[in-house]
């Protein structure tokens, strides 16, 4: 082909015209608001600082002269310095994630932030109070919420002294005055539909209001953002940007596209930059199952070669096998960097996996079951783990490591036994530094009899005052064996502890010896990724590892969704209603990982019916015959 011609047919500005639409919404005098349809490999991120650059080149001086900024809300921290780098550090944009945002806005609304608190905690010690009235004395659960009345009773009555309240984004501050994660969340939410005044100040400060996966963003912040956009439309623009075929956590609001006013721009990105020909059919057929957005690879990108292995679920040595798999992708592809596990991204589709394999299955076994544990077990940020992982690990290794300054740096630093309000009311400060040494070192001492508990670990921990203890560990913090229980075993089954009480109850009897593990998964330095740890994220060659067997899918069902297992007859119907279950669960996550892939992708299923998930893939026309193997051969088949 000339060079002319490929330049006619190339396709590669397809979607240059989203940026006049965007920058139409983005007119500090007619502001509108808009949602960014920009599904996988689109190019989000340039269309996000391309319109933020143009923000700024027509309404920089107005803005300036309003004292005011535009706001930019990202998923995490390491998004947030990203485009703050793109935008060279420009103080015009107030870029943070979510929770920083509302902390932002929400604090210094000390008053509205006790009386909300207030009746909030008055309910929960009300509820748990009924419940004692209808449980079994002497049981677990009931000793459980007589902890959490006296805890919650403490701070209901501390709070009129606090007179102001503290949040750490790292959610490691647990003193008396501070808010934890949920609650910031919930505060503002609640504050932006209900106060007035709260609406102006956000309106008022940052007429332009950027959300990044949306997707993902707590539901109540985005029923409440729109709230505000209804209230204030044609002074103020809220732009989301997203892909509902990429929401992956829980809390994230559903059909999202669906509620938005009929005056919103809908602009759509069509073009996928990242991957090859062959991924984008792929992507594009799953996707057809549940919307129409369709995608086009770019005319100058590769063909791309995608495999599918269907094993049996029995097999012995799993490892080996995935192995064998990368040996013939290197072949098949030549490119030998498939040998390589380090320049391989394998993904496991469920955590439940990676869990297993690297040793913190007991972890993850007992609090992923519960809903509104999920998100923060898997992003790191949950108060229960969060002690073991932020506080007690890091110490724990630097005492095995005999490394005495970084044991002084993390007490300086963390442990209340040398807080600045402890030290300034000290006696004798060096008595203080003395017994702060001590309790640190005393931890190894748990160690002797070999690895000690979670559970075990907390107790030391609270009985020496060595870390603030989040509020839902406090119940929990006198370590109970089970001889102590003053209960029979009729009354303990007829009150058993609430479903979140139990779970932490199981999580304390994992040996500490997970934490470690655990803690390199949520900082997705392990070898294993998942989809939560690769959102956003791109590799040449991609290997997603699926089993029902390991995941014990209760999100996620891989023999449903591969066709190798019957729909039960209510998840045919919410399927065919389009509420969320766990075959389309499973699909958004298979989605997601899917379109990681730059050059090659290979999916390894293990599962119990090959020739039937064989028969629906093709039914399905995700995969071409010979893309579907049913053993890894030793050499690939010629074409
Ligand atoms: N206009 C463009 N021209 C060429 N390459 C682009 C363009 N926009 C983005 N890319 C490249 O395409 C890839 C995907 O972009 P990006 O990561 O921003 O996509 P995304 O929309 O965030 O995708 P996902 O939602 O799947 O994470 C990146 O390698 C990026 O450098």
């Amino acid at each position: 082909m000339m060079p002319e011609a490929a330049a006619n047919n190339s396709n590669v500005t397809l979607d240059e015209h989203i940026e006049e639409e965007i920058s139409a919404c983005l007119d500090l005098e007619r502001p509108k608001s808009f949602f960014l349809y920009a599904g996988a490999g689109s190019g989000k991120t340039s269309s996000l600082i391309r319109a933020l650059e143009f923000i700024k080149q027509k309404n920089l001086p107005r803005l300036r002269l309003r004292g005011q900024q535009v706001a930019v809300v990202t998923y995490t921290n390491a998004a947030c310095d990203e485009i703050l780098r793109r935008l060279k550090f420009d103080p015009t944009f107030h870029v943070s994630t979510i929770h920083s945002f509302a902390w932002k806005l929400i604090s210094g609304f000390n008053k509205d932030i006790r009386d909300w608190l207030h009746k909030r905690l008055e309910n929960e010690i009300r509820e748990i109070q009924e419940l004692e009235a209808k449980g079994r004395p002497g049981t677990k659960a009931s000793l459980t919420r007589q902890a959490q009345i006296e805890s919650k009773s403490r701070r209901l009555s501390g709070l009129s002294g606090i007179k102001k309240f503290t949040y750490s984004p790292t959610g490691d501050n647990k003193e008396r005055d501070a808010l934890n994660h949920a609650e910031v969340i919930e505060l503002f939410a609640s504050f932006l539909t209900e106060k007035k005044l709260m609406q102006s100040i956000l309106v008022n400060q940052f007429p332009f209001l950027l959300v990044d996966e949306s997707q993902d963003t707590n539901k109540r912040i985005v029923d409440a953002l729109l709230t505000v956009q209804g209230a204030h439309t044609g002074k103020f623009s809220l732009g989301f940007i997203g892909d509902t075929m990429q929401r992956i956590y829980n809390d994230g609001k559903e059909r999202i596209e669906e509620e938005l006013p009929a005056d919103w721009a809908k602009p759509v990105k069509r073009l996928n930059h990242r991957c090859p020909r062959r991924v984008v059919r792929l992507i594009n057929q799953i996707r057809s199952q549940v919307d129409s957005h369709a995608q086009e690879a770019r005319s100058d990108s590769i063909d791309g070669i995608v495999r599918l292995f269907v094993l049996p679920t029995g097999e012995d040595n799993k490892s080996s096998m995935e192995d064998s798999v990368r040996a013939y992708m290197a072949e098949l592809t030549r490119d030998a960097d498939w040998q390589d596990r380090q320049k391989c991204k394998i993904l496991t589709l469920e955590h439940h996996m990676a869990a297993r394999r690297m040793g913190f299955e007991t972890i993850f076994e007992a609090l992923a079951s519960v809903d509104t544990f999920r998100t923060g077990l898997l992003d790191g940020s949950l108060p229960v783990t969060r002690l073991f992982t932020a506080n007690v690990l890091p110490l724990v290794s630097a005492l095995q490591n005999n490394d005495k300054f970084a044991t002084a740096r993390i007490v300086r630093e963390s442990s209340p036994l040398l807080s600045a309000e402890r030290l300034k009311n000290a006696t004798d400060q060096r008595n203080q530094l003395r017994n702060a040494k001590i309790a640190a070192e005393g931890l190894l001492k748990l160690w002797q009899q070999g690895t000690p508990t979670c559970g075990e670990v907390l107790a030391y921990v609270a009985e020496q005052h060595l870390f603030d203890l989040p509020e839902a560990l406090k119940p929990f913090a006198i370590h109970r064996s089970d001889d102590e229980a003053q209960s029979s075993s009729d009354d303990e089954s007829r009150d058993p502890l609430d479903e979140a009480d139990a779970a932490i109850e199981k999580f304390l009897l994992a040996s500490f010896s997970e934490i470690a593990p655990y803690a390199q998964y949520i900082s997705n330095t392990a070898e294993f990724g998942t989809h939560q740890g690769v959102k956003g994220l791109e590799f040449d060659r991609v290997m997603v590892l699926m089993d029902d067997t390991e995941a014990r899918g209760f999100m996620f069902g891989y023999e449903k969704f591969f066709g190798a297992k019957e729909l039960s007859a209510s998840e045919l119907s919410n399927e065919s209603e389009g509420r969320d279950n766990s075959v389309s669960r499973t699909r958004r996550l298979f989605y997601v990982t899917c379109s990681r892939a730059k050059k090659s992708l290979a999916l390894v299923l293990y599962t119990s019916a090959p020739e039937a998930v064989k028969m629906q893939m093709l039914r399905n026309e995700w995969f071409d015959e010979h893309e579907i193997l049913l053993a890894v051969p030793d050499h690939p088949i010629p074409a």
